[in-house]
């Protein structure tokens, strides 16, 4: 896909990319393919795969969900989808939390030569960070992070009630939704829809939105360790 497709994909999306906004997401990739040559980010690095299978897929839920204001992107990575958010959507602010500091480091590069406004890159784990900011996102997203049971108790306490959490998934999708349920219901939200989208490589994305529409109960989330081996 080369970057005009990319501009027309999203058009189709209802996500108008300027040629700024083009520029950016060129440079990105450039820098990705770069650093990754000294460290291990992502097995996609040509330039036209990065912009189908990064790019693309990080744009499709900003037209299937009204996100506005305050968004954190849970184990974000290379800056996905948090980067590609932040320079299609100038008008959020993102927050971008990565345990790993070599990849903070990347992100921390990319946003300051693309000198992007509206997002800063986090070293720390959600459950540890939703100790000093829980409740406080309208938005919160991850992709490829963790199964949805663990995810849920990631993400969701650091929403606000009637924020939105938006996990994005693999063809597993509806499947993980059901085995949530629970864990969902516990930490106080609904799903309001899920949405299924196939990828030009063949691969399916569904993107699984839920809203908060209770408090989540100061219990959670737990320390890792609990959550992982005992998933709500
Ligand atoms: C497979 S990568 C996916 C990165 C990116 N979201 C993407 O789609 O390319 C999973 C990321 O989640 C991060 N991660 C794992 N556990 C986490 C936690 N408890 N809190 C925040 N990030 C976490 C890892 O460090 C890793 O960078």
């Amino acid at each position: 896909m080369t970057l005009e497709e990319l501009r027309q994909k999203a058009g189709e999306l209802g996500i108008s990319l300027t040629d700024e906004m083009l520029s950016q997401l060129s440079q990105d990739a450039v820098l990705l393919r770069e650093w990754n040559e000294k460290m291990n980010l992502t097995a996609i690095t040509e330039p036209e795969e990065v912009y189908q299978k990064h790019f693309l897929d990080s744009l499709i839920p900003l037209g299937e969900a009204e996100i506005h204001g305050t968004v954190c992107d849970v184990g974000s990575g290379a800056g996905f989808p948090g980067i590609i958010w932040a320079i299609a959507r100038p008008d959020l602010k993102l927050v971008l939390l990565e345990p790993t500091g070599k990849r903070v480091a990347f992100l921390n590069e990319v946003i300051s030569q693309l000198k992007l406004q509206n997002v800063i890159a986090v070293n720390e784990r959600a459950e540890d960070y939703a100790k000093q900011h829980r409740e406080s996102f309208d938005a919160v997203t991850a992709r490829a992070v963790a199964p949805l049971p663990v995810l849920a108790e990631l993400c969701i306490p650091l929403l606000k009630k009637n924020g939105l959490f938006i996990a994005m998934k693999g063809s597993r999708g509806r499947e993980e939704a059901a085995e949530a349920r629970h864990a969902v219901s516990v930490l106080g939200a609904e799903n309001e829809k899920m949405v299924d989208t196939s990828l030009e490589s063949g691969d399916l994305r569904t993107n699984l939105i839920y809203r908060k529409v209770k408090s989540t109960p100061a219990e959670y989330p737990r320390p890792y360790a609990r959550i992982h081996k005992k998933p709500l």
